[in-house]
């Protein structure tokens, strides 16, 4: 069973943002954290600087929209060069029309849920996304705690993707580090976002290497993963 990591530019140097990819070479996705200060209370990059990422490096860009009205800005992430959109379902008009329109693009579509929003009512949207992002923080900053109360939502919604059979990532955002990803893999996590333990390790993709091999060898003991 393939994991992922994608390290969070959250925690990297703006000023140095090529370089900065290149640390990282070998993640997966470069994860980017687009915030507008209304949605969240912090406000970091839109799409020019993912248009200029883009460009300046080989890594596949997963764009983290923590912005109100993605319906009107998600697609220009795609054109942008972003190769996975995730919006947030409190903020969408109208989630599903909104990931078809990403897919269409040609974007991986995804959707995340704050803390506080369960995945319950969104079960019938899950055939509609790529990936779903369960938030083990509230959004906005980066360094958080981990929030272990999230565990039992990622459990629920990895029984929800096998229960209808979904190749759909569930990936984890905030407080993924060390100490703190085998239970995210354990509860059935894929996809892990890390800021603060990539970038504020010595060596970023010595941490991505070590987190990706502490990930692979508690979902091989999982017991969601048992019958994959
Ligand atoms: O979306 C967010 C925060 O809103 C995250 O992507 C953080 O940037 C993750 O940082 P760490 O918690 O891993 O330091």
């Amino acid at each position: 069973m393939a994991v992922q990591i994608n390290p969070s530019i959250l925690s990297a140097d703006f000023a140095r943002l090529a370089e900065e990819a290149e640390a990282v070479r070998g993640a997966d996705f470069l994860h980017v954290d687009v915030m507008d200060n209304h949605f969240v209370p912090n406000l970091t990059l839109g799409v020019p600087v993912v248009e200029s990422l883009a460009r300046a490096t080989d890594t596949p860009l997963d764009c983290h929209l923590m912005i109100e009205d993605p319906d009107r800005w998600a697609p220009g992430y795609v054109e942008a060069g972003a190769s996975s959109v995730t919006f947030h379902v409190e903020a969408a008009a109208a989630p599903v029309r909104l990931a078809r329109e990403i897919r269409a693009k040609g974007a991986r579509a995804s959707m995340a849920l704050k803390p506080a929003t369960p995945i319950e009512p969104f079960e019938d949207l899950l055939p509609e996304l790529d990936m779903l992002l369960v938030m083990t923080v509230e959004p906005g900053f980066g360094g958080q705690a981990f929030l272990d109360i999230m565990l039992p939502k990622i459990r629920r919604t990895r029984e929800l993707i096998k229960k209808h059979g979904l190749e759909l990532w569930l990936q984890v955002d905030g407080g993924v580090s060390a100490s703190t990803i085998e239970r995210c893999a354990d509860a059935g996590a894929d996809v892990f976002v890390a800021g603060s333990a990539v970038y504020g390790a010595k060596d970023p993709s010595e941490a991505v290497r070590a987190l990706r091999a502490q990930a692979e060898a508690a979902t091989s003991k999982a017991s969601w993963a048992c019958d994959h």
